[in-house]
């Protein structure tokens, strides 16, 4: 069946196209990029078996990449599935996802990355890239077998979940990753400075009798992993940064011509650690809610493209796991489904970043840090398309969504921007219901 896509705004960083274009799918692929309303007769023929999508004050954008997401699947299946984590990922506009190796076994050897690939390629909705751990179980003692996890489909590498904390075995897994043209997925902590701390280190948070994580703890390392990927010549992804120093860091190491990116997540430029309310561990995540301060800078370094993605960190935990207490809860909140209704209300509608640099950290930037053509949707390209309307206005419900994650600080929040219809390889994978035929 074709498709096509009539009256939106087309947003392609790639092919620099920000304008009124109508999209026509055929075979899985882009077919056809048309300006509205040069020659009206051809772009209303419709075959027999076209669906006509009427995508009229929507943005239409590359299909939406999360370089960050943890599916929990194999051994923790009760937080969450590859088969709901990808359901999730479809209903919130993503039509590839990198999943964390923190599985039970970790991801440290190729045919459990294939465990992965094979289960999503069942459900046949979204594409799901498996990243490789870094080191074997996650031990940080002995690397795990990269080449074969490669093999397998790895697109990267990744220890998230901690550092690895010994620099000399990470200096050589650079190596090895540039060898092998992949990048390395950081997650900057500290883990001997982090002393217990759950939440911010800042007087509010002390006031409250929780223990804090500071600033440095991630710095240190973000700093070290500079300096590594400097060293080795390997291509750095810094995930999660939560702090000024990191965007400063960041920001030099660009200068200096060091192969660096970084990611934001959505909770890290919307809510401060001012925002916590009583004792609720859906806004306890790793790193923590940090200062107005942090969040001024990380939004001033997405606005000037220092900060190259927006990703998720969605991280599914059980209900029960998060009614315990803040110390006792674990780290990660769901993230999915609420990453395009933040984007839009907290950096496009106030104006910190404009659609197209938001097309460009969601899609198009993500898809040249893994190295995979997507991300674009020039002519012969695979038709993965997201389309969102950013004006209808709603309030989030955690209720609805498909992860089994129900685990937000958002539910109730009053956001702009929903997602109407995602498309994967041609397929309709997710439709509003007022999209629906
Ligand atoms: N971000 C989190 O708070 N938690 C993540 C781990 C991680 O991303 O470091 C998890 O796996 O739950
Ligand atoms: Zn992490
Ligand atoms: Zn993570």
């Amino acid at each position: 069946m074709d498709i096509l896509i009539k009256g939106g705004r087309l947003l392609d960083p790639v092919n620099e196209r920000d304008g009124l274009y109508d999209l026509w799918i055929r075979d899985g692929k882009i077919w056809k990029v048309k300006e509205q309303n040069t020659d009206k007769e051809e772009s209303d023929a419709s075959g027999e078996d076209c669906r006509v999508v009427d995508a009229s004050g929507c943005y239409v954008m590359p299909g939406l990449i999360d370089l960050h997401v943890h599916l929990r699947d194999p051994g923790f299946t009760y937080k969450e599935t590859v088969d709901t984590g990808a359901e999730a990922a479809a209903h919130g506009g993503f039509t590839t996802i990198v999943a964390m190796p923190n599985t039970k076994p970790v991801m440290d050897e190729g045919h459990r990355v294939s465990y992965v690939h094979n289960k999503a390629k069942m459900l046949g909705l979204i594409n799901v890239l498996q990243a490789g751990a870094v080191t074997k179980g996650m031990r940080g003692e002995e690397l795990s077998d990269i080449e074969s996890m490669v093999k397998a489909g790895s697109p990267a590498i990744s220890e998230d979940g901690k550092s690895v904390m010994n620099s000399g075995l990470y200096r050589k897994a650079m190596k090895i990753a540039k060898s092998l043209n992949i990048p390395v997925l950081a997650h900057c902590e500290d883990i001997n400075m982090v002393e217990g701390g759950v939440v911010n280190a800042d007087k509010d948070m002390a006031a409250k009798g929780w223990k804090g994580i500071t600033n440095a703890v991630e710095d240190v390392i973000v700093a070290r992993d500079i300096l590594l990927a400097k060293e080795t010549g390997a291509r750095l992804h810094l995930c999660h940064c939560s702090t000024k120093d990191s965007v400063r860091m960041v920001k030099a190491a660009k200068l200096d011509g060091v192969d660096v990116s970084a990611e934001v997540c959505p909770h890290h430029f919307t809510l401060t650690s001012a925002d916590i309310p009583g004792n609720d561990a859906n806004y306890k995540m790793n790193p923590p809610l940090r200062t107005k301060e942090d969040v001024e800078a990380l939004k001033q370094g997405l606005h000037d493209n220092i900060m190259d993605v927006i990703a998720t960190d969605h991280a599914p935990h059980s209900e029960e796991e998060k009614l315990r207490t803040m110390q006792n809860a674990p780290f990660g909140i769901v993230g999915l489904e609420t990453a395009v209704p933040l984007t839009i209300s907290e950096l496009v509608r106030p104006g910190v970043i404009t659609p197209l640099q938001m097309a460009a950290k969601m899609s198009t930037n993500p898809a040249r840090i893994l190295g995979i053509d997507k991300g674009n949707l020039a002519e012969g390209k695979i038709a993965d398309v997201t389309i969102i309307d950013p004006e209808v206005e709603y309030t989030i419900d955690k209720n609805k969504f498909r992860s089994m994650g129900k685990n937000t600080p958002f539910h109730g929040r009053k956001v702009f921007g929903e997602v109407e219809m995602t498309i994967c390889g041609g397929k309709i994978v997710y439709a509003a219901d007022r999209m629906k035929q």
